[in-house]
């Protein structure tokens, strides 16, 4: 295989949209924390930015270097059931960018050293130890992504500041990848994975997102009616807990395009998030 074609496959691998995406997450949460994102804080936000995308990244490919078998049945499209990258060549890339979110971690404060050694831990025995057990690994990711505001706290010396964008996050995040494995089922049965809903039925397990998602929305309300966010806030968290909302209830009907909607709401909630630090109360 072509080097050129190993190089391609290698950034298809690490999924680069959402590892920016995260990126984009770990600056909200020192930016809401109140972190001089251009200013004094820069130096470490970019660390933080930087070692959340490679974190993400190599989280990615070693996800897919583990499903391989899996994805030969869910994903035949994925870069390594495809042949766009050999196993050997989705962990070295892996382990490459491993090494890179540890070495900009290393230049953090010491809160945000230890959640990143946690989530590190957790990305890596994600897919070998919790991806298989009914709702343990939806609440992993949903917290490895939630985590990203606090990382991005911690980095600004304010941990618990995006607490309140933690919560929605990783709530909203567990619903989707409920969703997410509805869609899978074939695949995940094949390999013997007893996710939830293979333990408990798709439908009782879309309720379940659903009941989770209705809870995250009701508390979106919560950084406005504190005085956190104002009316800026509020103007675009609204169409974003829509979106999200419409896309679990047609989750029962079509799974597949409701998990895809449900991240179009999440990026627009972002922008709300944003948005409320960015525009004075008023
Ligand atoms: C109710 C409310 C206001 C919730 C807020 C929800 C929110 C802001 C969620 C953030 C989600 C987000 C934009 C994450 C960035 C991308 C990322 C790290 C996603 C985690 O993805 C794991 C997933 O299994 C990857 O699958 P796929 O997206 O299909 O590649
Ligand atoms: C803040 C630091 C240092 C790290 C955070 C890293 C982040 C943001 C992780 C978010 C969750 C994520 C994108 C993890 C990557 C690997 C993973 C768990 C993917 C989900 O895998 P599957 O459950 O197989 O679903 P797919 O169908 O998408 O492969
Ligand atoms: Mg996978």
């Amino acid at each position: 295989m072509s080097m050129r074609r190993q190089a391609r496959g290698a950034i298809e691998l690490t999924r680069p949209l959402n590892a920016i995406a995260a990126g984009v997450l770990t600056g909200t949460g020192a930016y809401v924390a109140g972190g001089a994102i251009l200013g004094a804080d820069r130096v470490v936000v970019l660390a933080a930015v930087v070692a959340t995308v490679c974190a993400t990244g190599a989280g990615n490919a070693v996800n897919d270097y583990f499903d391989r078998e899996i994805d030969r049945v869910n994903r035949p499209d994925r870069p390594i059931p495809r042949g766009a990258i050999t196993a050997r060549g989705a962990l070295l890339v892996s382990l490459g960018l491993f090494a890179g979110a540890v070495v900009t971690a290393l230049l953090l404060p010491p809160a945000a050293i230890a959640l990143a050694v946690f989530n590190l831990v957790l990305l890596v025995a994600y897919t070998e130890l919790f991806k298989g057990l009914p709702g343990v690994g939806n609440v992993v990711v949903g917290f490895l992504t939630g985590s990203t505001f606090l990382f991005g706290g911690a980095a600004v010396g304010s941990p618990l500041e995006a607490g309140a964008l933690f919560v929605l996050a990783a709530i909203a995040t567990v619903t989707r990848e409920i969703i997410k494995d509805v869609e899978d089922v074939a695949g995940d049965r094949e390999e013997g994975l007893t996710t939830l809903p293979i333990a408990i039925g798709e439908r009782r397990s879309l309720w379940i997102g659903l009941a989770l998602l209705v809870v995250a929305i009701v508390a979106s309300a919560g950084p406005f009616l504190w005085g956190t966010f104002g009316r800026a806030y509020l103007v675009l968290i609204v169409p974003a807990d829509a979106v999200m909302l419409v896309a679990a209830v047609q989750s029962f009907s079509d799974p597949a395009s409701a998990q895809r909607r449900v991240k179009a709401g999440m990026f627009l909630a972002v922008i709300a998030f944003i948005a409320g630090r960015a525009v004075p109360l008023g």
